[in-house]
């Protein structure tokens, strides 16, 4: 197995991103949270954007899967939808570039199969990982070659809105660990408690990524004002 893959085989990854707009947004802070998430155990970090994941490569010395999040005018794809941003993260020397893998068109017109051969052909040696929503996208990013799938975007498409990872006794997970015959399965996307990140692990995921419920604590808080309305 590949090294990287073998460094954060059932492991935690924590999601280390704020967006413009949020009140963490910063690179430092980036960097900042991904310490503290090297300090309670975690084995990887996923991060957003050139600046943040160059910070976060000064602070820990933990593999990173790269993002970029760029909406092209109102097209649905957005994490690293095309080669300029792929471009971008292979220079920022991340172990792992994480693209939408979902069937839909990309905003340079690109299907997925001939946007995985581009980047492939041009990186084989970078694992790549493909977010995507879907039992059906995960056997076909498997088949096109990923290393590995997650159903980051289960929930977030049109047809998948307001679905979680542990709806229907964690069905999608369950059956993407089942079909999924090559690539790594990570479970990433509303892991929002410990008890989830154990029990998808229990299901024989390879790692599990969890991101707001550690890193964003206006979402953090929320959930406490929440719970104690009465
Ligand atoms: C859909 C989308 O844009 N997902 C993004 C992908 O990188 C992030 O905003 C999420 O925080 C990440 O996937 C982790 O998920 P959660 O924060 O639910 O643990």
């Amino acid at each position: 197995m590949h090294q990287v893959l073998e460094q954060i085989k059932n492991g935690l990854i924590v999601s280390c991103q704020a967006l413009e707009g949020e009140p963490l947004h910063s690179s430092f802070i980036m960097g900042r949270i991904a310490l503290a998430a090297k300090e309670g155990g975690a084995v990887g970090i996923r991060a957003n954007s050139v600046p943040d994941i160059k910070e976060i490569k000064e602070q820990v010395d933990l593999p990173v899967i790269g993002i970029i999040k760029q909406v092209y005018k109102d097209h649905p794809v957005f994490i690293t939808p095309t080669m300029k941003e792929i471009d971008a993260l292979a220079e920022t020397g991340a172990e792992i570039i994480a693209t939408d893998a979902t069937t839909r068109i990309r905003p340079d017109g690109n299907d997925l199969e001939s946007f995985y051969q581009e980047v492939r052909s041009k990186y084989p040696h970078i694992l790549l990982m493909g977010d995507v929503s879907s039992v059906e996208e995960a056997i076909l990013a498997d088949e096109l070659g990923f290393d590995i799938v997650a159903p980051t975007l289960y929930g977030y498409t049109e047809e998948t809105k307001g679905l979680k990872i542990d709806d229907h006794d964690y069905s999608v997970i369950k059956q993407i660990v089942k079909e999924v015959k090559h690539a790594k399965v990570i479970a990433e996307g509303n892991v929002s408690t410990p008890e989830i990140a154990r029990s998808v692990l229990d299901f024989h995921v390879h790692s599990v990524v969890v991101g707001g419920a550690i890193t964003r604590p206006q979402i953090i808080t929320k959930r406490f004002v929440e719970a104690i309305k009465k």
